[in-house]
């Protein structure tokens, strides 16, 4: 667990933010830009030293307390990759992912280190970088090869600032999905600020929002995003709510696959390319929900789910109302119109049927919770969490001067 209160005047910016992040997944810290994500991620690092506040890690405390500790960057074992790579050009990319990793002393080890870094190279797809130096790469293979640095150093906690920026697609949503099954793999929490709100929705299990120095709320990223009071900060996401299900079954007839959202309700949508008893998170749009009062008959709508009226939101001046439904103890946004509610007399409380399209949902709606596809290849938890005393360094450790780098020579 990750807990600070963090207090530093920087100019006319003031940054006095609280936040718990829990042991393990990922949270986001989502703001406006200027609102102080990247100064909260300095912060922890090391690289800048607040006013006056704390941080502890694991019980540690590595910023403020009774002694006014600071650790310094080097020390902390943080993953760390920010929007520019950062990394050390006196080494070639090889003696860069090397740089954490940690000393192999018996043959078995050097093993582990050379199977860890031919996965983690297979993975970002720089096997042909290998001996080049990092003034010869685009800014996207930089970023490759410093995210594989920070993975590789075993870190306690990761921190990730807009890591897939200037990645092209592809690779970005294979990064994506690696970070994310990293997440659910491992025992280490991640720091992740992204401007992209799909990034987000891929990755992200805990949602803080940053506005103008502070942390104004904090929370499961389902139930930020279903909470209408914060709609004016949540509001780059497409208004909607996050459901976990299960694959029950596939119908390879018709290419439907059905998922259980629990209490026995379940919906149908194209088939998914994912085994039955995969665990989801499913992203439904406020916009793809229909109420009806009774279920209806001839209607190309075929999921009508029971659901209960929880909040209402409906103001003079907009076309549509804003509703919160239970669905199967889950919290579902529904966007209808406000004449629509007032002829159909919804009212808080009401149990009414939700109608949802099985076509409206597709493929990039659904995440799986469970390992990711099994032919991407991934560090395991126990290689990651079996943490070695000396491993550290990351992108932290430009904070050194020049001359530790000797000391800290790249693993072999
Ligand atoms: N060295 C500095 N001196 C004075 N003000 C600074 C300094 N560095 C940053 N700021 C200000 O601090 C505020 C927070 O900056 P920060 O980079 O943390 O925001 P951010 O939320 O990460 O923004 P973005 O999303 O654009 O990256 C901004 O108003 C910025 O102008």
């Amino acid at each position: 667990m990750l807990d600070f209160h963090l207090h530093r005047q920087q100019g006319a910016f003031t940054l006095d933010a609280t936040l718990k992040v829990p042991a393990r997944g990922v949270t986001a810290l989502f703001g406006r830009s200027g609102s102080g994500k990247t100064t909260i991620l300095r912060l922890i690092a090391g690289l800048e030293r607040p006013d006056h506040g704390h941080l502890r890690l694991d019980g540690e405390c590595l910023t403020g307390g009774e002694n006014d500790i600071f650790v310094p960057a080097h020390r902390r074992r943080l993953g760390v990759v920010f929007q520019e790579p950062r990394l050390f050009p006196h080494y070639s990319v090889r003696g860069n992912l090397r740089y954490g990793m940690p000393r192999a002393l018996t043959p078995a080890q050097r093993q582990q280190n050379q199977s860890r870094l031919h996965e983690m190279v297979t993975l970002l797809g720089i096997e042909d970088l290998l001996s080049r130096m990092p003034g010869q790469l685009s800014g996207g293979e930089a970023r490759r090869v410093a995210i594989g640095r920070a993975l590789l150093s075993r870190p306690r906690m990761l921190l990730l600032d807009e890591p897939l920026t200037g990645l092209d697609g592809a690779r970005k949503q294979e990064l994506l999905h690696y970070i994310a099954r990293l997440a659910r793999e491992i025992e280490i929490p991640i720091l992740f600020v992204s401007h992209d709100t799909r990034e987000l929705f891929a990755v992200a299990d805990r949602l803080a929002l940053v506005d103008n120095g502070r942390i104004t709320a904090s929370g499961e990223i389902g139930d930020m995003l279903s909470r209408l009071d914060l709609a004016p900060q949540t509001g780059r996401f497409e208004a909607g709510s996050l459901l976990t299900a299960e694959v029950l079954s596939h119908d390879d007839d018709w290419q439907l696959t059905r998922l259980g959202l629990g209490a026995g309700l379940s919906l149908k949508l194209a088939r998914l390319a994912m085994p039955v008893g995969r665990r989801v998170r499913l992203r439904l749009r406020a916009r793809d929900i229909s109420i009806a009062l009774e279920t209806p008959t001839h209607t190309s709508l075929r999921n009508a789910l029971p659901a209960v009226i929880h909040e209402i939101e409906s103001e003079r001046g907009h076309a549509s109302a804003e509703l919160v439904l239970g669905i199967a103890g889950q919290r579902v946004r529904a966007r209808v119109d406000r004449l629509v509610c007032q002829e159909l007399g919804l009212k808080v409380g009401l149990g009414v049927k939700a109608l949802i399209s099985s076509v409206a949902l597709s493929g990039p709606d659904v995440i799986s919770l469970d390992a990711m596809d099994d032919d991407i290849p991934v560090v395991n938890a126990a290689q990651l969490s079996a943490a070695q005393p000396n491993a550290t360094q990351t992108d932290t450790a430009q904070a050194k001067a020049p001359n530790d780098a000797g000391s800290a020579s790249p693993a072999s």
